[in-house]
């Protein structure tokens, strides 16, 4: 299939220049998102999911800079960074932002709102409590499409009731205060919806709300999704939610992307351990007696990773190669929908031949090597 992808990620990396050292927060990920796809970005807390969303939208604020990548958006380039050469002068090349990259007005005006929308945790930080819900949604609306009042208006109503709003002509003239968590949220969802942008990224969108209304949104936007054929990249830290809507799916484990599969591929052959330690941890309908198995260790911080596999120290399957051998993302199976490949980030796999197999297993936390819980919690 000949098919482009609407948004392709290359190589992407942003980090944060704090005082006690970088923080490489995104490190060099890669993925793709077709029209219409539901693409998750999954991970623990801290693994990068957030910086990468803002990151695509060129919105990370000082001290986070994004430092290398390309990040191509229907043809436009939104981020793309090319050496200097310096060759005359002899100063060390330079990373500089190529000819053609979208100006911050270009951003602004054609691509946010626009083109991709975003909509985060909690609405109460996107919503203007001071105003009514449906002002905000018409002057969203008024902003980026040429409509008058009236028609803003009616489109705004007609939102509401699309993300199924009860009574919209009412609900239109309440403020966000007297909406409930749920509610608000498809508030957000109209909002991000009614200047039909191709692409959605959503930034835990369900986290905070109760199972029974996540799945209400979830639902609804599998329901909208189809009707409009929007694409998403759906960020959460659960794989519950992934397995409910995601078409295709990237595991982040400190700034990387260390799996890369079709949902059904990742969940049923899983290639990276770290893939397979979120699913353990992560009840399933289809074993009602299994007990959930958290992951052992803290993620460590993304200031000084680990070396070698960032996983390794609590990697069940951790030999000592993984201590030294930083492993990209490699082809581990083929026979994806549209033609693309299930990729990990793993030595165990024999795409990559540096000596898994003879090397001596590691001790650590998850192999039971030694005591976990320093403090005596652990040691019974
Ligand atoms: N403003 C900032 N200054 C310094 N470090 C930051 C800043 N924002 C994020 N980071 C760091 O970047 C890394 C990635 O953070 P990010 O918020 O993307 O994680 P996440 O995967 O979204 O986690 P969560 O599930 O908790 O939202 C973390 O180590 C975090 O501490
Ligand atoms: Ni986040």
């Amino acid at each position: 299939m000949s098919e482009e992808p609407l948004l392709k990620v290359e190589n992407l990396k942003t980090q944060f220049f704090t005082e006690d050292g970088t923080v490489r927060a995104v490190d060099g990920i890669s993925f793709e998102v077709y029209e219409g796809e539901l693409v998750g970005l999954v991970g623990e807390s801290g693994a990068g999911k957030s910086v990468a969303a803002m990151s695509i939208m060129r919105l990370v604020d000082s001290p986070g800079v994004i430092v290398d990548g390309e990040v191509t958006f229907k043809g436009e380039t939104l981020i793309g960074y090319e050496e200097t050469d310096d060759s005359e002068s002899g100063e060390p090349p330079e990373l500089v932002p190529r000819e053609g990259m979208l100006s911050e007005e270009e951003m602004r005006t054609q691509v946010r709102g626009r083109e991709i929308a975003i909509i985060f945790q909690d609405p109460m930080e996107s919503l203007n409590p001071v105003f009514t819900v449906g002002s905000q949604i018409r002057e969203f609306i008024e902003l980026n499409r040429e409509l008058s009042d009236e028609a803003a208006k009616a489109e705004a109503v007609e939102m509401l009731r699309e993300v199924g709003i009860p009574e919209p002509e009412k609900r239109y003239e309440q403020y966000p205060h007297q909406f409930s968590g749920g509610m608000r949220q498809r508030v957000l969802i109209a909002m991000a919806l009614a200047c039909e942008p191709s692409l959605i990224i959503a930034d835990e969108p369900t986290t905070a709300l109760d199972v029974t209304v996540e799945g209400q949104i979830l639902d609804l936007v599998e329901e909208l999704q189809a009707k409009y054929d929007t694409a998403f990249v759906w960020v959460t830290h659960d794989m519950g939610v992934v397995a409910e809507i995601c078409d295709r799916v990237n595991v982040m484990y400190l700034g990387e992307i260390i799996e890369q599969a079709d949902v059904d591929e990742l969940f049923y052959d899983t290639a990276h351990p770290y893939t397979e330690a979120l699913l353990a941890s992560m009840p399933r309908p289809d074993e009602t007696t299994g007990e959930l198995n958290p992951i052992r260790g803290v993620m460590p911080e993304a200031i000084n990773p680990p070396s070698g596999c960032r996983f390794h120290p609590r990697c069940p399957e951790a030999r000592e190669v993984c201590r030294r051998v930083h492993p990209d993302l490699r082809t581990v199976g083929e026979d994806g929908e549209r033609g693309r490949v299930h990729r990990a980030a793993c030595v165990k796999h024999d795409a990559f031949d540096v000596g898994y197999e003879g090397s001596e297993p590691l001790e650590n936390e998850a192999t039971g090597g030694f005591e976990v819980g320093l403090t005596g919690e652990g040691s019974r």
